[in-house]
């Protein structure tokens, strides 16, 4: 039996990690880490620790959805006590995901910034799109609930990554996150990730392809989180036994 380690397991995807893996029966809860007191209840074989030396230790695969300040001090705890992990954090800097990379050549670490099988889907589906769509204009818009920290999503990003692939650029010198007042004409190749917030959305990504006369626009929606929770532990089983390196949720898919 595999055992995992939750990292922010009193969060929104956390808490149904917690339970999800309790229908699973290759993979099941070993420790969770929380940094003050548990607030829910759990059952009591499992390791509840506020130590990351211990999480680490005591897991054979760490699955992380919290926030990058949190999982750049896993990262380096790990890089102390290799353990395979699952990345889901969203919104980390260029340090962070540097560290992140050179974490991986001790440990293996899948990293997604969505782990459904659909989105795995949309992003070739865009870079299929992106190619062979010429000269058509590429917008992108997500929306998600009110409580997400940061914008665009990394879904959103990962997404325009894509996109930009497919037409051979650089997304940083054509990405534009806003428009407001008199900007002039859109420009051929730019390519907006806009973000909308409110209520209780979970997660809703659109990527539009408009030309004169024409449009497609490629849409996936989230209706449950728990398609995130059980993506993660379905990459959480995959990645166990893995030579170290950095692998995305396509390698554990097989749609590479
Ligand atoms: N890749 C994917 O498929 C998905 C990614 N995400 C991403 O996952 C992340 C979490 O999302 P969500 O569950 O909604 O967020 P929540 O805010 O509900 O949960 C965040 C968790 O992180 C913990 N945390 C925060 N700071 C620290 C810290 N310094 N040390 C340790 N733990 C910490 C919190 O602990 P505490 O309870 O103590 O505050 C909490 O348990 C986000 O980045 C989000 O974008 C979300 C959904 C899907
Ligand atoms: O914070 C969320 O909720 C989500 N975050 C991820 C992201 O930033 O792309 C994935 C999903 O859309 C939900």
């Amino acid at each position: 039996m595999i055992r995992a380690g939750v990292f922010g397991a009193g969060g929104r995807v956390g808490k149904l990690l917690i339970e999800d893996l309790h229908n699973e029966n290759e993979i099941s809860l070993g420790a969770v880490y929380v940094r003050n007191e548990l607030n829910f209840s759990i059952d009591p074989s499992v390791l509840v620790t506020n130590d990351m030396a211990t999480l680490l230790k005591g897991s054979d695969v760490i699955i992380d959805f919290s926030l990058p300040e949190a999982t750049q001090l896993l990262l380096e705890q790990a890089i102390e006590h290799p353990t395979p992990l699952v990345i889901g954090t969203t919104g980390m800097d260029v340090h962070q995901m540097n560290l992140l990379k050179s974490a991986s050549e001790s440990m293996p670490i899948l990293y997604a910034t969505n782990m459904s099988l659909g989105v795995a889907l949309l992003n070739k589906l865009v870079h299929m799109a992106a190619k062979t769509l010429e000269g058509f204009d590429i917008e992108i818009v997500e929306q998600h609930h009110r409580h997400k920290k940061d914008a665009p999503s990394g879904t959103a990003l990962t997404l325009a990554h894509s996109a930009a692939a497919g037409r051979n650029l650089d997304l940083d010198a054509v990405r534009v996150s806003g428009r407001n007042g008199n900007i002039g004409e859109r420009t051929k190749d730019e390519i907006a990730v806009m973000a909308l917030r409110g209520g209780d959305i979970v997660g809703r990504h659109t990527v539009g392809f408009y030309n004169d006369g024409e449009f497609v626009e490629l849409h996936h929606t989230a209706t449950s989180r728990n398609t995130f929770s059980k993506g993660a532990i379905r990459a959480a089983k995959w990645l166990v036994g893995k030579p170290n390196g950095l692998y995305s949720i396509q390698d554990c898919l097989e749609l590479a």
